[in-house]
Order: structure tokens, then C-alpha cells, then sequence
């Protein structure tokens, strides 16, 4: 299956306004056309959108937004889906019309994660000019940056990315039980797996519990350090809550911290993620989540 990236999340909230501040003011994202009172697009590059945050009654992921290439790619996606037995629904002019894009499909995966596969993204070619200067390290190839979804069923779910969607899987890390408090009892150990259709090192973390919200974290990536540093320091500023000090993971190499963000989920901000050779790559454990730093509070 030709996926070729994760290219946007659709986030439902019970608080726009703080969803609002958080993504502008500290994130250092920009308002996106289309934008009012029920919902917030916000762009990081030359798409129209790269994040929907959508008025509701409960903070909740609606959508993982994976992009193909072309109107075939995502017909070939439909069939392949349906004939492993997963039933795909194509998308009314309604919802083509409102994602801005010009063929959409809706799939669960194994774990009930709602995703949406399309084709054919609106652009915006006005500047970006982010309000801080920052710069998000996104494109064709790489995505907006990587999202952590729940799998309890973790078997099932890496089946399906891997064996159905293509994706590769770049390495798992054993998680104890106390870092899965809604796992099966009795297991020594639970793997957290990392999985990507293209070279950014990870575009998906599959964590194998389950969570209230849908998401355990998404991540964006700035092109330099001090960007990260900028953020911190407007988190702080803001009284923030930061769930992990800044770090280096072991996998990815990523230099990042984990704040909390509106609806009870993480948002990781990041520099300096690992870009890989797919057709070098071969699949590794990671016995450590950092090689420095990343001290998790609660
Ligand atoms: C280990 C790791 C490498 C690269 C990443 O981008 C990344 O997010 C992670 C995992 C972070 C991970 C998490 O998402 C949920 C809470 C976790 C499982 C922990 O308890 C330790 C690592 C944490
Ligand atoms: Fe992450």
C-alpha cells in the first residue's frame, strides 16, 4: 500500500479557546483558512492545514490523516483494506469538501483508532510566518511529525501497519507494567513499537495500552535546537505542566521535551530527528528511551 506520510490530525476538544492558545501562542503554529468558532485549522508549511482541532463534548482524536500519492494509490488502498477484511467507507462530498482534499477514506485500525487515508491536500501559498520564527521540518516525504496512538491489542495492530499498510517497523522498546496500567496482568513486559512508511524515523508509535483521549502524544519537529529552547521557555512562562525534560531519544535521536496539552495528552516538541535509509534499515530493540535527559514527572 502506498502511503506515503502522516499528513494531518483531527483532534475534537471541550476547550477551543485553551486548544487555540496553546497551538499559536506556545506551539508557534498559524491559523488556517477555514477557521472560526467550531474549529481551528493550523498550518506548520505549505499545506492548508496540518492539525484540525474541532469543538465538542470530549477531547478525543478523531482522525489520523495518512496521505497517498494519487486517486489510484488510494483506490488500490480500498480494495487491499476490503479484502483483508476491513471495511473502508468512502467519504461524502461533504467531508472531501470540508478536509480540503480530493478522495478520503475511513478505516479503523485493529485498535479502533479512526484513520483516514486521502489524497490531494489543498495547498496555501501565502508566507507561513510563524510567530516566533520557528520552522517545522515537514514535506512530501517526511509528514507533519510523528503521533503516538493506543493498541492494547499491540499483535494485531503492528500486523496491520506493517503486513497490510506497508509501514516499516524501525524498532520496539519493553515497557514494565507499571508504564501500562490498564495492560493484561501477569506480563513481564509490554512493547511499545515505532513504524513509519517513509524516512522519518518514526511517523507512528503504537503504545500498547489503552487511553481515554486516543493519543498519547503527537510530535512536530523545528529545524534547530534553539526553537525547542524558545518553546520551553514560552511553556514556562505559560505554566504549562512539562510531563518530560528535554532529552534525547535512543531510537530517533530526537532532542525534545513533552509538555501537556489541552484534553489530557502530550504534545512533544522536538529537533534533530533521525531521517533513515528504508532499504538499509534493519529492525533494532531499544533497551532505553534516551540516551540523556527525558526525566518523566508522574
Ligand atoms: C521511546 C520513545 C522514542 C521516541 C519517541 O518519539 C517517543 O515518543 C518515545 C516514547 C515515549 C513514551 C510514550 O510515548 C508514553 C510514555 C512512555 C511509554 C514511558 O513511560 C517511557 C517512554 C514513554
Ligand atoms: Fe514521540
Amino acid at each position: 500500500m502506498d502511503i506515503r506520510s502522516l499528513g494531518y490530525l483531527r483532534i475534537g476538544t471541550a476547550d477551543l479557546p485553551a486548544w487555540r492558545r496553546y497551538a499559536l501562542d506556545i506551539l508557534g503554529m498559524v491559523e488556517g483558512e477555514g477557521s472560526g468558532d467550531t474549529v481551528l485549522h493550523t498550518r506548520i508549511d505549505d499545506r492548508i492545514r496540518r492539525f484540525s482541532f474541532v469543538a465538542g463534548d470530549t477531547d478525543r482524536l478523531l482522525a489520523a490523516g495518512f496521505e497517498l500519492p494519487n486517486a489510484r494509490a488510494l483506490a488500490e488502498a480500498a480494495e487491499e483494506l476490503e479484502a483483508h477484511g476491513f471495511p473502508v467507507k468512502h467519504a461524502d462530498e461533504a467531508t472531501l469538501a470540508e478536509r480540503r482534499v480530493q478522495g478520503l477514506i475511513h478505516v479503523d485500525d485493529p485498535a479502533g483508532n479512526p484513520l483516514e487515508l486521502y489524497w490531494g491536500q489543498a495547498q496555501d501559498h501565502s508566507p507561513l510566518g510563524t510567530p516566533y520564527g520557528n520552522r517545522f521540518v515537514t514535506g512530501d516525504d517526511l509528514g507533519l511529525g510523528h503521533v503516538v496512538l493506543p493498541a492494547p491489542d499491540m499483535e494485531a495492530a503492528v500486523g496491520f501497519y506493517e503486513a497490510l499498510l506497508g509501514f516499516q517497523l524501525r524498532d520496539r522498546m519493553k515497557l514494565p507494567p507499571v508504564a501500562v496500567p490498564t495492560g493484561e496482568p501477569g506480563r513481564d513486559f509490554y512493547w511499545m513499537n515505532f513504524l513509519s512508511p517513509n524516512a522519518r524515523h518514526h511517523s507512528l508509535g503504537l503504545y500498547p495500552g489503552a487511553l481515554p483521549p486516543g493519543i498519547v502524544h503527537f510530535m512536530v519537529e523545528t529545524d534547530s535546537l534553539d526553537a525547542v529552547g524558545y518553546c520551553l521557555d514560552r511553556m514556562n512562562a505559560a505554566g504549562i505542566p512539562i510531563a518530560s525534560t528535554l532529552g534525547r531519544h535512543s531510537n530517533d535521536h530526537m532532542v525534545s521535551f513533552y509538555a501537556q496539552a489541552p484534553g489530557g495528552f502530550q504534545v512533544e516538541y522536538g529537533w534533530d530527528g533521525l531521517i533513515v535509509d528504508p532499504a538499509a534499515w534493519t529492525t533494532k530493540e531499544i533497551t532505553s528511551d534516551s540516551l540523556w535527559g527525558h526525566a518523566w514527572n508522574g
